[in-house]
């Protein structure tokens, strides 16, 4: 068990070595005013204490509202101290009890007897990792897979097939770069004769894959950083919240201590989401009033953090759009403040991408990497996205590391990025 654990742990994070799970961490409930902190104190803020949802999940979609950028407050308002929620309890989700058996009516002579009643039916088999991953992406492999059929379905593969299928690939958003090295590998050997699809898909697998390897790195958590310092930024929605919660919840398990930072200061909802997430994965959450500096957040909550000795610091941010100037100068800010506590913090940054986003998941990777200095990507809401492919692109373009994958909003939804996996998926090869 312990060696599955540790083996999980790499997996997801690499790097250094899980320690043996801890005891939660005790946080004092209410920190001292932080004297180095940018702005001195007005009233103290009271975080109310966060519902206890036995589906967080889906609680926290239903308090998602869209954000108005245009809401954005200034950001060089006073200060509230900081209120730390102390790490709870994990929630552990009710078991929903099974139904009571319906008493089968007794015949009564002017009746027949009831037949016999039909056995329950069998639990669905559990899919591993592969088969969700699969069906995430059955619409985009979909696409792929009706545009081989139709390409070379009764026609041999000559320049007009080729060009046909690039233009399937194009569509499917993986870009030029590679659906002309997929489209120049398939002509290999090949012109002129018939191809069946399942050798198109074959090829198809084996040159994304090619792309993909480079880039499926973990996310290293360096156990000398306390905190280790996560940033995650990206524009409204893409699911940095979720992210957090889903990663908070596998350092958890490994017995990390972490702290979450609600630096979306805009939303109410947005820090209610991840006080859920806090409660439901035993990690402190550091909060503030809605409209707050969130820069000045993310310097107490780091301050904190190294007080408490905590392991990893995440920090959520509001979702701002890449072309935004003056809120992608508030994030640069974020970051300058983080770096007066610790020059070498923020030791990663994750940008959250939407694959159902598209082509400009691109231009996201581009401004967000140019002003956070992004080390790392998570893509998510992988499944039923016919825009899969971008992930590609994104990959042959900037060779930035690919993290984790989403593919749903659950806790147990998100994975380490792993490029063959994925390649076959999107390919539509069965297994
Ligand atoms: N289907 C699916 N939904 C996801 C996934 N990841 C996140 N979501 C959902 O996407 C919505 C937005 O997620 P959040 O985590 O709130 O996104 P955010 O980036 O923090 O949002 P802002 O704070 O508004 O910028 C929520 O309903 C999530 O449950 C995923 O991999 N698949």
């Amino acid at each position: 068990m312990a060696e599955e654990k540790k083996g999980l742990f790499r997996r997801f994070f690499g790097g250094g070595a899980p320690k043996p799970a801890e005891p939660e961490p005790e946080l004092a409930p209410t920190p001292e005013p932080v004297a180095e902190a940018p702005v001195a104190t007005p009233e103290p803020v009271a975080v109310e204490p966060a519902p206890v949802a036995a589906s967080p999940a889906i609680e926290a979609e239903a308090t998602v509202e869209v954000i108005e950028e245009e809401a954005a407050p200034a950001p060089a308002e006073p200060e509230a101290p900081v209120a730390i929620e102390p790490a709870p309890p994990v929630v552990e989700a009710e078991p929903i009890p099974a139904p009571a058996p319906v008493e089968a009516p007794r015949p009564t002579g002017f009746f027949a007897a009831p037949a016999a009643p039909a056995p329950a039916p069998e639990p669905a088999p559990k899919q591993n990792w592969f088969q969700r991953l699969k069906a995430g992406l059955s619409r985009s492999s979909n696409a792929i897979s009706d545009g081989i059929v139709s390409v070379f379905t009764k026609r041999k593969l000559d320049a007009d097939t080729l060009e046909d299928f690039e233009d399937v690939l194009i569509q499917a958003d993986l870009g030029l770069t590679t659906a002309a090295a997929i489209t120049e590998a398939l002509k290999k050997g090949r012109f002129g004769k018939e191809i069946e699809g399942d050798e198109v898909r074959a090829v198809l697998a084996e040159e994304v894959s090619k792309v993909l390897a480079p880039v499926a790195k973990p996310l290293v958590i360096d156990p000398a950083r306390k905190p280790h310092v996560v940033l995650v930024v990206g524009v409204n929605g893409t699911g940095k919240t979720t992210t957090i919660g889903k990663l908070a919840s596998k350092l958890r398990a490994d017995g990390r201590s972490v702290m979450l930072a609600a630096g979306d200061t805009f939303r109410a909802a947005a820090v209610e989401q991840l006080k859920i997430w806090g409660q439901r994965t035993g990690a402190a959450v550091v909060a503030r009033s809605i409209g707050a500096d969130a820069a000045g957040l993310a310097f107490d909550a780091l301050k904190e953090a190294q007080a408490n000795g905590t392991d990893v610091l995440m920090i959520d941010t509001a979702g701002r759009l890449q072309n935004r100037t003056e809120l992608m100068a508030e994030l640069e800010k974020v970051i300058r403040v983080i770096k007066k506590q610790d020059p070498t913090a923020p030791h990663s940054v994750l940008l959250t991408l939407d694959a159902t986003t598209g082509q400009n998941a691109l231009q996201q990777v581009e401004i967000f990497g140019r002003v956070a200095g992004v080390t790392g990507l998570v893509m998510t809401k992988l499944d039923g996205t016919a825009r899969g492919g971008i992930l590609v692109a994104i990959a042959a373009k900037y060779g930035l590391p690919i993290h984790f994958i989403g593919v749903g909003e659950g806790i147990n939804d998100l994975e380490p990025f792993a490029a063959d996996d994925f390649a076959r998926a999107i390919a539509g090869i069965a297994a």
